[in-house]
């Protein structure tokens, strides 16, 4: 499998880094909806959501249009503290008029029930893309992830299992070691068939890790191992501060 090599950008402060990543999000919004009518993202919790702040105060972007899904989603009510849901509510769909309706969130009913949970939220995703695209896998426009300190990104974490899935399309976990332990996640072969991948991170506590997943792939990162396919494009969106001790090459921000 070709993968073009990341694209880094780095911003001195944060108002910089989330105004860029609003006019990345209205470009592959734009050239998503000028192709195929709709525009398939999936968002990350963490720290994610409040970084999609500066989209609420945009024009030009047809909400109407988007379909989101969740990279990870932990297994809890959708109002629990822990959602993933629940903190893009707070952080971004409140202040965005976007539909409820293309908002897929996993299903309440089967929290009991990881495979189940997991198998209804493939379905989901079968549901929108494999009659539309007829694809393998299902390409999203977008992925948007954040990294933990550990590597991590959406629910897979250094060392799982998970990793190696080359078939699922939605996995779960019941041992996350970073709490709660029950998810459900992307798996690797979803994430790299992305027309376009952006991970954002920032801050003095990314600077580690960030230099080990850029500097030093061949540790296998789970953060690392997000290559989407050619065509697809990786992106980094980092402020300084998170970038410090890169020497992977930075690129000037353009569209
Ligand atoms: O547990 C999770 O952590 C990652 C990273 O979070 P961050 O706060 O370090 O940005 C997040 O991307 C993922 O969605 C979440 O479930």
């Amino acid at each position: 499998m070709v993968a073009a090599a990341p694209i880094v950008c780095s911003f001195p402060t944060a108002s910089e880094l989330t105004e860029a990543l609003a006019d990345f999000v209205i470009k592959a919004q734009k050239e998503a909806i000028e192709k195929k009518g709709r525009f398939t993202i999936a968002l990350s919790g963490g720290s994610l959501p409040k970084q999609l702040s500066a989209l609420a105060k945009r024009t030009g972007v047809k909400w109407d249009k988007w379909q989101v899904f969740y990279a990870d989603e932990r297994a809890v009510p959708l109002d629990h503290p822990d959602s993933n849901h629940q903190l893009c509510t707070a952080e971004f769909y409140s202040k965005v008029p976007l539909p409820p309706a293309n908002i897929h969130t996993l299903d309440p009913a089967l929290l009991d029930d990881l495979e189940e949970l997991a198998d209804a939220y493939e379905k989901q995703l079968i549901h929108e893309f494999a009659q539309k695209d007829a694809a393998r896998f299902p390409v999203f426009d977008l992925i948007l992830l954040g990294m933990g300190p550990d590597g991590h990104t959406a629910s897979l974490f250094p060392g799982h299992a998970l990793l190696s899935e080359e078939d699922r399309w939605v996995a779960y976990v019941d041992d996350s070691p970073k709490p709660p332990p029950r998810r459900i996640t992307l798996t690797f072969p979803v994430i790299n068939h992305a027309a376009r991948v952006a991970f954002v991170a920032a801050g003095e506590s990314k600077q580690d890790v960030l230099k080990t997943v850029l500097d030093k792939p061949e540790e296998g990162l789970p953060a690392s191992r997000v290559r989407p396919a050619s065509p697809g494009q990786l992106y980094w969106f980092v402020d300084d501060a998170a970038a410090a001790k890169v020497e992977y090459p930075k690129t000037p921000f353009k569209l």
